[in-house]
């Protein structure tokens, strides 16, 4: 059985974001992640993980103006400074929390751009982000995401993130694989879980049911069957359960089980 972290910016929800690190142990989690902790002060969330004895094995940088609609801006020309902000910010706040893994979101396309016209863009940022985080022992991850979801998102398949973080090559950028987007975009996830795990350039996986994004024993993705193919195939990071649960967080937990 893979090791599973509880994202609290999704679970859990009926309690107070502080209070679900604490929930998530309690619930036999061994570990918990979260999108965009910034609106807590750093070393009151470090203090109520170390209660909950659950590390952080992974957070968002600063995705921009989230207000505006902004979901990233790795890959926004133009924006540069604010990214470099985003990305100071996101480490100063992840050695305090002492969290591994950074996801740096891409952002959507701005209205008339073509969609590979933001390539250089994202490939330098990342690689001064890269730079940035060297020596700090925190991993930043890209993280295709579906249009559904997320209209004008500029990474959505798992080709591209590692075409892209092959372009950086940096040691410490790596693809996190969220599972529910990949089937959304692309399908066939056991045999991409296949073709990229054995990289190693994949630094964090995430699942949910699809489509509804509930739990992931709920709709068409098989989720026994690829925690097994993920066991087969050696991977010893985590993955995330980023979903929204049909009812009450704890009671729906029984799919560890099944
Ligand atoms: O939505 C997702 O799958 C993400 O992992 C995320 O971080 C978006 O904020
Ligand atoms: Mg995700």
């Amino acid at each position: 059985m893979p090791r599973f972290a509880a994202n609290l910016t999704l679970l859990y929800t009926e309690l107070p974001f502080l209070d679900r690190a604490a929930a998530a142990a309690r619930d036999g989690f061994e570990a918990v992640e979260c999108q965009f902790p910034y609106e807590h002060p750093a070393a009151e969330f470090a203090a109520r993980l170390a209660d909950s004895g659950l590390p952080l094995v992974l957070m968002n940088a600063p995705p921009g103006d989230a207000a505006a609609g902004e979901r990233g801006l790795a890959a926004l020309p133009g924006r540069q400074a604010d990214f470099r902000h985003a990305i100071d910010t996101a480490l100063a706040y992840a050695s305090v929390v002492r969290c591994p893994r950074l996801h740096v979101m891409a952002g959507r396309l701005p209205a008339g751009t073509e969609r590979a016209a933001l390539q250089p863009t994202f490939v330098e940022n990342l690689a001064w982000a890269a730079r940035q985080a060297a020596g700090t022992g925190v991993d930043l991850l890209i993280e295709p995401i579906n249009l559904r979801d997320m209209p004008g998102y500029f990474l959505n398949r798992q080709d591209h993130a590692h075409e892209i973080v092959q372009l950086v090559n940096a040691p410490n950028l790596k693809v996190q694989m969220d599972l529910y987007h990949c089937q959304v975009v692309e399908g066939d996830v056991a045999m991409k879980l296949r073709q990229y795990l054995p990289t190693g350039r994949v630094g964090h996986l995430q699942v949910a049911g699809v489509p509804e994004r509930q739990e992931p024993d709920i709709g068409e993705l098989n989720a026994a069957y690829l925690f097994d193919v993920i066991d087969a195939l050696g991977y010893g990071g985590w993955v995330g359960c980023e979903y929204r649960p049909r009812g009450e967080t704890s009671a729906g937990l029984g799919w560890r089980q099944r």
